[in-house]
């Protein structure tokens, strides 16, 4: 059995052992050795500016090695991923959607099938979803330009079963129906050492900063992948990332028994109306501009779908018979006058979280928040991996964000679903790879 000498002082950081064959990883006494091996990799120092694991990580995989399996179990020993890329299958073509040059458009072409390191899973991709952000790739905004490399396989939402693992990862197999958290972390600010990980400092965004879903394979490190539960829609699956988007807002204050807007019934503020209201919201108000939209809304059973363009907030306050204000706000539009409309709306001490960007700076009138003492919280992303858990058991539990989805295409069809998506008489588009 192995000795264990002493835990690794914090800000170490540590890195994984070399590879073993697939064969050998699966017969029980490999995978016994495999077990003290990875243990022993702790005690190796961590190459510079790789992407090793915090202190919280390598305390887990600690854990794990002495026999208090669960938490290391569950994937979280990410030791090194991201440097050590040792490729495990013969290399060779998949199909994917790149951003070949810095002018709009996307091209399906051949990419090198992605490799995968140690601690890394590679993913046969089925499905998958365009989002706002592939929208703003597609087009080569402002944004655009100034974030991503060419060229880049673009894409961050999908689902799809796993390929291959690498020697490291016990908590997966070849067969399992998973997606993947779009936002791969360092594992060593001081959030992420703190175990809140959504707070990174140095996040990298897959299909952004780093190859993505729209393709045939893609790799991810393993504690970026998240297992399905038997069962589950796998047109909802390929969705969990904007429902993330959805769940981390809606949940972020209390909804039970409070009134809410939504402002902007894009597919997220969709979902999101969908989630307050399953989490027990008196009144779920959703407002826009695209009677599209607010039609899809009505499906998705609000209490009031509300172009703002025709109604004001303060009549269907009335209409309702409320007395103070919205109780919680999700901003979901990015839009300034939306915004400033719910400013406007809210209740003393009222709460707003606010996922939608906005495009250009916003100027709001502050006497609002410091007289009606609001709250104010942004959001990015997903927590890792609370919102992921709160997801797929709402999911279980029937909140259904099937009528969110208005286009299932084949991948190849992929340019008449970015049109959908740039008309607005869209929600969500949903393409699928294995056709
Ligand atoms: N913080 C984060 O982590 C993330 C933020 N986002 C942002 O969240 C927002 C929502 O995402 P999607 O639903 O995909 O976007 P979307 O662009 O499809 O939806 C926004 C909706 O707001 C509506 N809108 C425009 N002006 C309005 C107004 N004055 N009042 C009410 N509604 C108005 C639009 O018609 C549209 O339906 C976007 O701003 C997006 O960029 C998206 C993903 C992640
Ligand atoms: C910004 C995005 O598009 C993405 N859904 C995310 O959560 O980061
Ligand atoms: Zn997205």
């Amino acid at each position: 059995m192995l000795k264990i000498a002493a835990l690794p002082p914090p800000g170490r950081h540590w890195f994984g052992r070399p590879s073993y064959s697939k064969a050998a990883a699966t017969s029980k006494l490999n995978r016994d050795r495999l077990k003290d091996e990875r243990a022993l990799s702790l005690f190796k120092p961590h190459d510079e500016g790789s992407n090793g694991p915090g202190f919280f990580d390598a305390f887990l995989c600690y854990a794990g090695a002495l026999g208090f399996e669960t938490a290391a179990r569950r994937g979280r020993c990410n030791d090194g991923v991201g440097a050590l890329q040792i490729p495990t299958r013969r290399a060779t073509q998949v199909k994917a959607l790149v951003k070949q040059s810095a002018e709009p458009g996307l091209w399906l072409a051949d990419a090198p099938e992605p490799t995968i390191g140690i601690n890394d899973v590679l993913i046969k991709v089925h499905k998958t979803g365009i989002c706002g952000t592939d929208v703003h790739i597609y087009n080569w905004d402002a944004w655009a330009k100034r974030t991503i490399p060419v060229p880049m396989v673009v894409g961050h939402e999908f689902v799809g079963r796993v390929a291959e693992v690498g020697s490291n990862v016990i908590d997966f197999r070849p067969g399992d129906l998973v997606s993947g958290e779009g936002h791969v972390v360092c594992g060593r600010c001081r959030n992420c050492m703190a175990g809140r990980r959504h707070l990174c400092k140095d996040t990298q965004g897959v299909g952004v900063n780093r190859p993505g879903a729209f393709a045939e394979y893609v790799s991810l490190p393993m504690t970026n992948v998240w297992r399905h539960h038997a069962g589950v829609d796998t047109d909802v699956a390929a969705i969990f990332d904007p429902l993330g988007n959805a769940v981390h807002t809606a949940l972020s204050f209390p909804t039970l028994g409070e009134d809410v807007l939504v402002t902007g019934a894009g597919p997220i503020g969709l979902m999101a109306a969908a989630v307050a209201r399953h989490a027990g919201a008196r009144h779920v108000v959703i407002t826009d501009v695209n009677p599209h939209r607010l039609e899809l809304a009505q499906r998705l059973g609000v209490t009031r779908a509300v172009d703002v363009r025709k109604t004001r907030l303060e009549d269907v306050q009335r209409e309702l018979g409320m007395q103070e204000g919205f109780d919680i706000g999700l901003e979901m539009s990015g839009s300034p006058a939306a915004f400033r409309d719910m400013l406007g709306n809210m209740c003393h001490g009222g709460k707003i979280a606010m996922l939608g960007i906005p495009t250009e700076e916003l100027a709001i009138d502050w006497n609002l928040v410091v007289f009606n003492m609001l709250t104010i919280k942004g959001v990015y992303g997903r927590e890792m991996y609370e919102t992921w858990y709160k997801m797929t058991v709402m999911v279980e539990s029937g909140l259904d964000i099937l009528p969110v989805i208005t286009h299932r295409l084949p991948y190849t069809e992929y340019e008449a679903g970015f049109a959908a998506m740039r008309s607005g008489a869209s929600g969500k588009v949903v393409l699928d790879w294995t056709a």
